[in-house]
Parts: structure tokens; sequence; C-alpha cells
């Protein structure tokens, strides 16, 4: 078995994971904040309790009393007892609040969670109805609330939380955009949980920062406005204790006594500022939990067309692509893979070679049908264990994801989601793969993390992602990625962001699972050490193309392609030391600027006026090798045939 290094401590993303609320606790501001309004909270619940008088009780003989032993923060102009009336008058205020934030995270989440998860048609038409509801007057309609349902503030309040739902809404989708981008979300939707277990358990604890933000901010606005309405007399009629009522008054009898306008004013403005505030260190603490978490943005690029291809999938294969494209939406759609083709047979490990920009990757998402939101297949056939899968909706592709294609990918630690134990995400996998819960599923899940060879994998269970290595943590995705037993497992350069000896491991230990379980790989890669080490074949790509396929033995002798030849050269494993590594001049054509005729031409020492007039077809040149080069018998001394 094979032992891993210790994880290096991470301090920045110790923070990722520390609880929102712990956070928001932690920071003297928070602390503050939270224990006034849990104060005040309390005490307008118990004011039926703790209130020294009735809020109603005249008491003729203290008239304007001002503050004193029996009346602590004074009377009104009827003799009643201002703190009294302030403890119960905060009961219908603050429930207002409550009532409005309810409101708004009811109508504002789901549907912004939804907008920015889902994006597409119902992105749009959520999109379209906030933009309506937003140029809503507000008062107009709160006044009209307010007259229609017989001054009830709770119908006020509900139709406010309603009517600033748009806003939230919009941060929602906003944030939920971006979490969608998040590897762990992608990797959670390879593991084939469906989406509403992606949106709760990802998506959603990403937004929770802005959540809180936008509706501690929107009780303060609320009680601002709950206020103004009761001061108006809009409200519950006199005499029932509100604070806006309060204000009015003493508002009236402010030239004679002004204190009276001291309690409910200071008791207003002191909540509006701790709700506004709550907001503000949650925004802190987020920022910098967010910062924390490891950058993991998936790399979006912008990226146009030619052809060729070969005949019928092969029925006898497990995986058989043909003839695929994948262009970009939009009014003029860009091409980014031109009629890709290559087989994988059962237990077969195939290499996915080129430069970066050739379009490896935008091949195995393809087959695994998570191309990125703004591309789409074009033309030809993604034909799995003889069903083609490429026309199948999002709900048929998630049963084959993760439990008969799995996929992991260069960055493991980004592929964790930072706020849950490593078992917990294994077994959530699990659940969703085999369908059993509770014990069972850890059990499962601590077994997976021992076949990934993780020592001690109970104490790894309990560790958070930011607590192991970067190698344990590519364990810990392949454990992920096995759980549904798959028949291919797509590998997208899963040993590069490794140490050396690192790599070594990962690459021992996805050749000991492929042969336990005769699983099939595909593995995307830069290196052709880890071809030589790992893979049977190798396909290589070049801006959007293949141009050589070969049994792994036989392309490091006799490359069949001048880019495969380059590529070799350009290799470190090729080079000795104190020589420069021989680097290929030039770079990948990006899909806006690919030549018609070889793409490769530029950059090609063997280019011939030929090479750059036409398409270029695929060559036939023995058993199991194909080229998409002209020049091809020059290239291997005239041994060539068709
Ligand atoms: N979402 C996208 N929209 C438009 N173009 C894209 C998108 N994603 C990738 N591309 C473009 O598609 C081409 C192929 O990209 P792909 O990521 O598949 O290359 P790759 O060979 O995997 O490179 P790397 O090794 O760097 O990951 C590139 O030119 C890239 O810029």
């Amino acid at each position: 078995m094979t032992t891993l290094p210790e994880p290096a401590p991470r301090p920045a993303a110790n923070a990722a994971n520390t609880g929102l609320v712990r956070s928001v606790l932690r920071s003297p501001r928070g602390a503050i904040v939270v224990a006034f309004l849990v104060v005040l909270i309390l005490a307008c619940a118990l004011a039926p309790l703790i209130a020294p008088y009735d809020p109603l009780a005249q008491h003729l003989s203290a008239v304007r009393s001002g503050p004193s032993g029996s009346y602590w923060l004074g009377t009104d102009s009827l003799g009643r007892d201002l703190l009294s009336r302030l403890l119960h008058g905060g009961r219908s205020s603050l429930l207002g609040v409550l009532e409005a934030v309810v409101t708004l995270l009811i109508v504002a989440l789901p549907t912004g969670l939804l907008a920015g998860y889902l994006g597409g048609t119902f992105d749009r038409i959520a999109m379209r109805v906030a933009e309506v509801v937003m140029s809503v007057p507000v008062v107009i309609i709160l006044l009209a609330v307010l007259s229609i349902f017989n001054h009830s503030m709770t119908s006020a309040m509900i139709a406010f939380g309603v009517l600033g739902s748009s806003g939230l809404m919009r941060v929602i989708r906003g944030a939920a955009l971006t979490a969608r981008e998040e590897l762990y979300v992608t990797a959670a939707e390879l593991m084939g949980l469906s989406r509403l277990q992606v949106v709760v358990r990802h998506v959603l604890p990403r937004c929770r920062g802005a959540i809180i933000i936008q509706a501690s901010l929107f009780a303060a606005v609320t009680l601002g406005v709950q206020t103004g309405l009761t001061f108006l007399s809009l409200g519950p009629p006199p005499p029932a204790a509100t604070w806006g009522g309060m204000v009015a008054d003493a508002a009236s009898v402010f030239n004679q006594d002004a204190w009276m306008l001291v309690p409910p004013g200071a008791t207003i403005a002191l909540t509006v500022l701790a709700f506004g505030l709550l907001g503000d260190v949650v925004r802190d603490v987020s920022a910098e939990k967010y910062a924390a978490a490891p950058a993991s943005r998936r790399k979006r690029r912008t990226g146009t067309p030619e052809t060729a291809g070969r005949p019928e999938p092969a029925t006898d294969m497990l995986l058989s692509v043909r003839d695929l494209s994948v262009a970009t939406d939009g009014e003029r759609p860009l091409t980014l893979l031109d009629a890709v083709g290559f087989d994988i047979a059962a237990g077969e490990t195939v290499g996915l070679v080129g430069e970066s920009g050739s379009g490896k990757t935008m091949t195995a998402r393809a087959v695994i049908g998570l191309l990125p939101g703004n591309c789409r297949i074009t033309s030809g056939r993604v034909v799995f264990d003889g069903s083609p899968v490429q026309d199948l909706d999002q709900r048929a592709f998630r049963k084959l994801r993760g439990r008969r294609i799995a996929m992991i990918s260069q960055e493991p630690m980004a592929a964790l989601d930072p706020s849950f134990r490593i078992g917990s995400l294994v077994a959530e996998v699990v659940r969703a793969v085999d369908g059993i819960k509770g014990k069972a599923a850890h059990a499962r899940a601590i077994e997976l993390l021992r076949m990934v060879e993780i020592p001690d994998p109970e104490a790894v269970a309990r560790r958070f992602p930011h607590q192991i290595s970067g190698g344990m943590a590519q364990r810990v995705a392949i454990a992920m990625a096995i759980a549904g037993r798959p028949e291919l497992l797509i590998a997208d350069e899963p040993t590069t962001a490794l140490d050396v000896t690192v790599q070594a491991e990962i690459l021992d230990l996805l050749r000991s699972l492929q042969q336990q379980n005769n699983m099939a790989i595909l593995l995307v890669t830069h290196d052709w050490g880890v071809v030589a080490d790992v893979c049977t074949k190798v396909v290589v790509m070049y801006a959007g193309q293949v141009v050589e396929t070969a049994p792994a033995g036989e392309v490091f002798d006799r490359p069949a392609h001048p880019y495969t030849r380059s590529l070799l050269l350009s290799s470190p494993e090729n080079t000795h030391v104190g020589e420069r590594i021989q680097a290929i001049p030039g770079s990948v054509p990006t899909p806006q600027r690919w030549p018609a005729g070889c793409r490769f031409a530029s950059r090609c020492d063997l280019a011939q006026p030929g090479c750059t007039e036409g398409a270029i077809p695929v060559k036939d040149i023995s058993e199991g090798r194909l080229s998409r080069c002209l020049r091809v018998d020059t290239l291997l001394g005239g041994e060539a045939r068709r």
C-alpha cells in the first residue's frame, strides 16, 4: 500500500470552513449586534410577562412624567408607561418584519436559485417578471393593500415581501450562476446527483452569505416602512401600542416634552442600525470565507469549422465516438470540435493527447453530456455500450453519470465542496448511486476510501477537504467516481496538479482499480510519460480534430503525424540533461483562426502546397492506426499504405 505525505496546513482554506454563524459571532461587531437583536426580540416576545404595566393603562396622575423609579422610561400624554408600550409595540413591529422577510425568502429563494442554476427559459421568464415587479410603485401598492384589507399590517408586510423579492431574487441568481461554475458543483452533477440535490447541497450553501445580507438589509428597510405606515395611522388603530404610533404621539407634543420621542426613536434607530450592521458583518465574513476558499472556477473561453470522419460506430466497443462536432450557440456559431472520432474497448485505457486548446476537455465533456452552457453537439454520434447517448436529455444522462460513466478532474480539491466532511461527500454519492442511506452509506463510503488506498479512512472521513493533501483529495475524488462501479472513467488530467511522486501513486491506483474492475479509462493528458505508463491506445488531437490514433506501443517509435512527432520531441522525457527542449514553433490556432486544409501546416516542416488546399482525409495506416496527414508516407519512410 502506498503512503501519502501528511497534508500541509492551509490556514486560508480553514476559514472557508468555519460556520458562517460562528464567524459572525466571533467578530466583536457581530457579537454586539446579535446580542442586541436577541435581547430585543426576547424582551418583546416576553412583553406580557415582563412589561411593568398594561400598555393601555392610563395613569393620569403621572402624565408625561419623564424617567423615574416607577416609570423607567417615563409616560406619555395619557400617563401610559412608555417601556411597556415599547415592549408590546415591538411585538407587532418585529412580527411584521418577520412576515415580510419570510415572504421575501419564500418567493426569492427558489426562483433565484432555479433561475441561476437552470438558466434558459425559466431564467428569462423569472428575470422579466422581476423587472416588472421592480417597476411597480411600492407605496401605492401598500396603501391599496391596507385599504383593501382593513388596515391589516400582516397583508401589507406580505405584499412588501413580494415586492421586495425581485431584488433578492437577482442577487441569489447571480450567486447561483457563480456557484454553477464551481468544480465541485460540476463534480456533483458528474456523480449523478439530481438537480434538486445539487441545488440544496452545493449551490444553496454558496449563496447563504448573500441571502443573509440581503434579508437583514431588507429587515431594516421593512422596519422603517412599517414605522412610517403606523406613524401615518395606517396600521392598527389607536390605542394599540405600535412604535410608529408612539413616534406620532411624541411628535404631537414635541415642543412641550421632547423626551417622549427618545425611547421609541432610539429603539427604532438602533434596531434598523442592528439589522443593517448584521448585513455588513455577514458581508465581511463571507468575503473572507470566499477569498479563502480554493479558486475553482471553470475557465471559460471564447473560441470555426471543417470536416472528415470515419464510418459507423463500432458496436463491439464500450464507447464509440463518430464525427462528433461541437459548436457554440448564438447567431454566429463557432465550431470547437470537428468530426472527432475514436473508440474505447471495455477495460482499455486510451490517452487523449494534445496541446492546450486542442479540444481534449471539450471531447471528454461531450462524452459525459456536460458541455458548457453555451456549447452543443451539432453533429455526430456518441455510442455507449451499443446505445447512442448524444440525444439523451439531462435526466436520462444522469442515470448514466456516476453509475456507468464517471469523471475526475485535474483539480481534485476544487471538486470537493469545502463545507462538508470527506465522509459526508462520499456518502452523498453512495446515496445517489446505490440508494442506501445512513450507516450503510457511511460504511460503503469508508470501504471506498479504503479501496483507493487511503490510510486510516475513518479518520480521513472526519476531515474537511482543506485538511487533506492534493494527492489524498484526488484519491477521494476517485473514490467518489468509482462509487457507482462505472464501466468508463474519464480522467481529465488527473495528475497535473500533483507532485511527481504523488502522480505516480495516483497512476498506480488507477491502473490497479482498472484491473480489478475491468474499467475503461479515457485519460486526458499532456504528458507522454503518463501515456507510456498506463495507456494502451493514444488519440492525438489538434485544433478540434483527431489527427492520429495509434496503439501506445507504436506511437513512440513511429508517429504517423508530424504533430505527434513534434509533441514527442518537445516532451521533457525526450530531452537529455543540458539539452534545450525542442518546443514546437507557434501555437495551436484558436477556433476563430482554423485555416483551410491541414491545421498544423503552418507549424509543420513537411508541409507542402497541397496541405493547405482542402480538408485532409483520415488515412488508415495499419490495424488500429489512423492519420490525418497527406505526407504520412514520407513521415513513415514510405511504409504507409492506404
Ligand atoms: N465555453 C466555451 N465557449 C467557447 N469556447 C470554448 C469554451 N470552452 C472551451 N472553448 C474553446 O474550445 C477549444 C478547446 O478547449 P478545450 O478546453 O477542450 O481544450 P483542451 O485541449 O482541453 O485544453 P487544456 O489542456 O488547456 O484544458 C479552445 O479553443 C477553447 O478556447
